[in-house]
């Protein structure tokens, strides 16, 4: 068994997705928005490249959620703010999701033998999923505006740590050692770090500093999201 960390969605190619279990990482914010999704009740969350096609979706069952460039979509319901979206029940819904980044980060690992999604909310869970699949990894960063972000490599380090943990004898690539490295240096400021990121920055200019604090907490929840057909669900639910 091996890990490979890739750094940003241009970086992915399909050698690091066809047979492997893919973990998507988006920190801040689109991994852990669908992380929050689940836990508040939505039965399923379809991930969508654009506007036009959220919009297609749209029925009675739906609710719209997304951001361009941190701004909420004119004619959605929410923002891609975890935060707020996790203050309502939404029992019997399904979320469509289109964001900057994530959301196209899930649409080029489609092809990934397991999609699961995951972020610091929760780490423990889904790299513990990943493992019992006793195959290759791969940690995908989406990255913010085809830059690496650091949440995400944090996050992806927090990972490769619990993995070598549960499986000392589990290869990793040098990219995931550096992450690692980085976690273990890092740690001891989240959440607070992520208000130091090019992310963390930006989504402060637009006000949404509860996410970023919420974001940056490590294993407060169990769900882990994974990709069936178009759609993701809770793997407690499949
Ligand atoms: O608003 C978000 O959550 C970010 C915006 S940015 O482009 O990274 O600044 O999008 P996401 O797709 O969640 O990375």
């Amino acid at each position: 068994m091996r890990i490979e960390t890739v750094s940003t969605v241009e970086e992915i190619t399909t050698e690091h997705v066809n047979g492997r279990t893919v973990i998507v990482i988006d920190v801040l914010r689109a991994s852990s928005t669908m992380v929050t999704a689940l836990t508040s009740g939505f039965d399923s969350i379809t991930p969508v490249g654009t506007v036009n096609e959220a919009f297609a979706l749209q029925s009675k069952n739906t609710v719209l959620a997304g951001e361009w460039h941190c701004e909420k979509i004119d004619g959605f319901d929410y923002n891609n703010s975890p935060t707020v979206i996790r203050k309502k029940d939404h029992t019997g819904k399904h979320l469509v999701l289109t964001t900057t980044n994530g959301t196209k980060a899930v649409e080029k690992a489609a092809k990934a033998d397991m999609l699961l999604i995951g972020c610091f909310l929760n780490a423990t869970a889904c790299i513990t999923e990943a493992l019992v699949q006793n195959g290759d990894i791969t940690i995908y960063c989406a990255g913010s505006r085809n830059e690496f972000a650091l949440e995400d490599g944090l996050a992806a380090g927090l990972m490769v740590h619990l993995a070598k943990k549960q499986a000392p004898s589990i290869e990793t690539c040098d990219f995931s050692k550096a992450m690692e490295a980085c976690f273990l240096q890092l740690s001891k400021g989240l959440p607070d770090l992520l208000f130091t990121t090019t992310t963390g920055k930006r989504l402060t200019s637009h006000n949404y500093t509860d996410d970023i604090k919420y974001c940056g907490q490590i294993d407060i929840l169990q769900i882990v999201p994974i990709k069936k057909e178009n759609r993701i669900l809770s793997k407690t639910n499949t």
